[in-house]
């Protein structure tokens, strides 16, 4: 998916053959990596899914899957429509393909082409991580090399401002604010107009997760998405939506009232790190049809990753599967 590999330091007298071969071994590498962050990420989930499958097997009966699925919140129509079919005892292999299908809906972003400056809105109830999030995403361009700007989109709440100022400060990157009450569509044209004048490669604007009331807040986020276009055409490029992985499926609702009001492109979980609730990711990608970008494993800026079905499906299985020959 997205991945970002670096070739600039490879010997030049390298054959093409011994090149290829590298490149698998640093990929293979990153996979384990980002498995490994799973692993930890979610070990409270696993707790839950290995007191009901204790020993690794090679075959799995039916009724176990089901109970361990249920027991790591994913909703029981998903389980019902992965199972589907399956015989009484179940293979690491036949799990894992219907596994990774909950996930089809797949990000679709040519990386290699982004318009710059690339403009990401984010939205999601308050206390679900969104300007920590934000933090990361920015923290994750800067180690790309790329430039970014935030914009203090939730000016309904003088704190939301503070919080992500003292961010960009810590992070080092600029951000564009306003007073508490002030026009936040005006916050967006002006970071989008910044970036545009300062050649930065990403615009990150945050936005209010709660208004006087839902008709209120279903205004502003339109405004806002009427406003970037108007500061850069096709912008905003991904309105992205936060969820509290916490929350497990009940985030459902929430993001389909979101999804209702703006049309969601990606969906970035977080504290999946204090959750049992791990499974629920299956049930938001596919009940919302949406991708999952990210997931949030922990409060500092640097726990953010990208979210890979196959590598989220193989952690789970390997906690519960022999290794396949
Ligand atoms: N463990 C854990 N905590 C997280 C994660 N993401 C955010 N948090 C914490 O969740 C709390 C809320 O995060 P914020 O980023 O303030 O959430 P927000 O949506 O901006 O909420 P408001 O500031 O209330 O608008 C903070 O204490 C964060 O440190 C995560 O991935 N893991």
């Amino acid at each position: 998916m997205f991945s970002f590999f670096k070739k600039n330091d490879k010997e030049k007298e390298e054959t093409p053959l011994e090149e290829e071969s590298e490149n698998k071994e640093i990929q293979q590498t990153q996979e384990e990596e980002t498995k490994g962050f799973f692993t930890k990420a979610l070990s409270k989930t696993f707790e839950n899914i290995k007191a009901v499958v204790p020993q690794k097997k090679e075959k799995i009966a039916f009724d176990e899957i089901e109970e361990l699925l249920i027991e790591a919140d994913m909703e029981y129509e998903i389980i019902e429509k992965a199972m589907d079919g399956l015989p009484d005892m179940i293979t690491r292999k036949q799990l894992r393909h219907r596994l990774v299908m909950l996930f089809e809906h797949a990000p679709d972003v040519d990386l290699t082409n982004l318009p710059k400056p690339f403009v990401r809105l984010i939205i999601g109830v308050n206390g679900a991580g969104k300007t920590t999030t934000i933090a990361k995403l920015a923290k994750k361009c800067k180690n790309e090399g790329k430039s970014v700007i935030l914009g203090a989109g939730d000016t309904f709440r003088a704190a939301a401002i503070e919080q992500l100022s003292t961010w960009a400060q810590r992070l080092d990157v600029p951000i564009i604010k306003t007073k508490q009450g002030h026009d936040a569509s005006a916050v967006a044209y002006d970071t989008i107009s910044s970036a545009l004048a300062k050649n930065i490669d990403n615009v990150i604007i945050d936005t209010a997760g709660r208004l006087q009331t839902q008709t209120n807040l279903s205004n502003e986020l339109k405004k806002i998405v009427k406003v970037c276009s108007k500061a850069m055409e096709n912008a905003p490029h991904q309105k992205l939506m936060i969820l509290d992985g916490t929350q497990g499926n009940s985030a459902i609702a929430q993001a389909k009232a979101f999804n209702e009001m703006v049309g969601v492109d990606g969906i970035i979980v977080t504290k999946l790190d204090g959750t049992a609730k791990g499974g629920a990711l299956f049930s938001i990608s596919n009940q919302l049809e949406l991708p999952i970008f990210y997931v949030g494993v922990g409060e500092s800026a640097d726990d953010l990753i990208e979210f890979s079905p196959d590598e989220f499906v193989d952690s789970l299985l390997d906690e519960i599967y022999i290794e396949e020959k």
